[in-house]
């Protein structure tokens, strides 16, 4: 792995109010590569995303240590975050309904977030929306400009998205389940776009997924979560050698095309694997 992009140990959040807290001691670093992030729902993959980002003011979170570069986030003001967030660092999520603004036309909000982290006219940033708009593979950049978000489809608004999140040449994108609103054309686009920002601009990409299969074929490593902890970490292609009960019964509970199409076996879940984490 290259000079890791993150470097987190430890990292425990907890929502006020509640019991347990919805990650625990988690440590992993990401270098230049593919992270896959993948557990059952609930099992605190997007609390994490959100956490190194620190998108959650109300929430407690502790850890070791959280080293973005040369930036301990931990210790860093939010007016420092500001400015890492959206320039540095970046989200994609996975409706784009939900994080483009209704009201205001695509391109449009691609310029302002240019011109929110860079000093330029409104011609220079309408400009360098339609070149990222053009570099995420959409055909008539002009055109999709001038669109509204309800008058895109969901594999153009993740298209739209991620164009907004290229604007800055990022380091770290965190991309939480951003292809499951898509069909399978549309995001094996989004992946190849994603692939080659990890191939070509050297990003660190944490991809947080459901799917077994996805981060088998397109991640590096995946880290698997269960209750809030990591309890295994693999390179993707050895998913299949997993050790831990849990992900071999994901593994197991896979359906399957071909072969034999039997009853699924049912998750057989063990107490302890709340208690444990191998990271
Ligand atoms: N804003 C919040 N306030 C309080 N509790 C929350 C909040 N967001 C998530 N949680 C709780 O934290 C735990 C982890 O949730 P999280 O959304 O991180 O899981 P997830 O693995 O991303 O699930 P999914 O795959 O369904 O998105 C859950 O128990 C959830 O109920």
């Amino acid at each position: 792995m290259t000079d890791p992009i993150l470097d987190v140990a430890d990292l425990s959040v907890r929502y006020p109010g509640a019991t347990a807290p919805a990650v625990r001691n988690v440590s992993f670093t990401l270098g230049r590569e593919r992270l896959g992030v993948v557990g059952e729902s609930g099992s605190g993959k997007s609390t994490l995303g959100r956490a190194l980002m620190r998108l959650m003011p109300a929430a407690d979170i502790t850890a070791r240590r959280m080293q973005f570069e040369e930036v301990d986030l931990l210790a860093a003001r939010e007016r420092q975050m500001l400015k890492l967030r959206g320039r540095r660092m970046s989200m994609i999520l996975q409706d784009p309904k939900f994080s483009l603004n209704p009201i205001r036309r695509c391109g449009d909000q691609i310029a302002e977030a240019y011109r929110t982290h860079f000093r330029c006219s409104k011609a220079q940033a309408h400009d360098k929306a339609v070149e990222m708009l053009d570099a995420v593979q959409i055909r008539e950049p002009e055109r999709v400009y001038r669109l509204y978000p309800h008058e895109v489809s969901g594999g153009m608004g993740q298209r739209v998205m991620i164009a907004m999140m290229l604007l800055t040449d990022p380091d770290l994108v965190i991309a939480d389940e951003p292809t499951s609103a898509l069909d399978v054309t549309v995001r094996l686009q989004v992946l190849r776009i994603l692939d080659d920002l990890v191939r070509e601009k050297g990003i660190g990409l944490i991809m947080i997924s459901h799917d077994l299969n996805l981060v088998r074929n397109f991640c590096d490593r995946v880290l698997i979560m269960y209750a809030g902890r990591v309890v295994e970490t693999l390179k993707a292609r050895d998913l299949d050698r997993a050790q831990h009960p849990y992900t071999r019964g994901l593994l197991a509970a896979q359906p399957r095309i071909a072969g034999d199409r039997g009853d699924l076996p049912v998750l057989q879940r063990d107490p302890a694997w709340e208690q444990e984490a191998r990271p």
